[in-house]
């Protein structure tokens, strides 16, 4: 019996037709789509061409025999598939829970299509049940720090085992706010994007095109 992150993953991999540009997104459940992909090419002969999301699918799709561009060797990306770890009722979501949302985001907005796969305990009425997490650049991120503090966002380091902070692909520091409910995304989004030292959010409103989730009923797609 395959895992519901299996489930998606591999229904997510009919939407790659040949000859397309691919997003390949980050994460437990990407890596399943991620490893379809590289199935289909050996069996399949399908061709395509990856974009990756992070490092870690970087090395995953090149072990797989994926041919890899960078997301500025390419006009747009035909479609992209990732992970989310919390989506809501109007398809806005929380990202970033691995660590690469900034390269997640960047490959999503230069994609035509983006479809999201998720087991059914992401999906929530309301945002909040998951950290925001923001990426920062270094000089000055414990100002960034305390100004979330100061406005209750009940803000963490994301850490490495060694106690250290986090550095992600692009160098950057993470910072995770604890909002119970984020009754208004756009309004948090707007706020993130206007704070000096910050690079990029989690907050991927209404972004997304096709929600593909699997729960114990089955495997079924919401549309936007
Ligand atoms: O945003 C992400 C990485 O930055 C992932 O897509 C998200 O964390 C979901 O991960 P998983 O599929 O392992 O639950």
């Amino acid at each position: 019996m395959m895992n519901l992150k299996e489930q998606v993953g591999i229904k997510a991999a009919e939407f790659v037709k040949d000859g397309m540009t691919v997003g390949l997104g980050t994460g437990s459940t990407a890596a399943f789509f991620v490893a379809e992909l590289g199935r289909r090419i050996r069996e399949e002969n399908l061709k395509i061409t990856g974009v990756t999301t992070s490092n870690v699918t970087s090395e995953q799709a090149s072990k797989l025999g994926i041919p890899l561009k960078s997301i500025d060797e390419v006009d747009s990306v035909d479609l992209t598939v990732d992970g989310a770890d919390e989506v809501d009722a109007d398809l806005n979501g929380i990202k970033g829970g691995g660590a690469a949302l900034l390269m997640e985001k960047i490959v999503a907005t230069y994609s035509k299509d983006y479809i999201w796969i998720v087991d059914e305990s992401k999906l929530s009425e309301k945002l909040g049940s998951f950290k925001v997490p923001v990426e920062v650049v270094p000089y000055g991120a414990e100002q960034v720090f305390r100004k979330f503090k100061k406005a209750g966002y009940a803000p963490t380091w994301r850490l490495r085992e060694s106690g250290e902070k986090w550095l992600t692909d692009m160098q950057h520091y993470l910072i995770d706010l604890h909002i119970p409910e984020i009754s208004k995304p756009e309004q948090l989004a707007n706020e993130l994007d206007l704070t000096v030292g910050v690079v990029e959010h989690g907050l991927f409103n209404k972004m997304v095109n096709k929600v593909i989730v699997a729960g114990k009923d089955g495997v079924r797609i919401i549309e936007k």
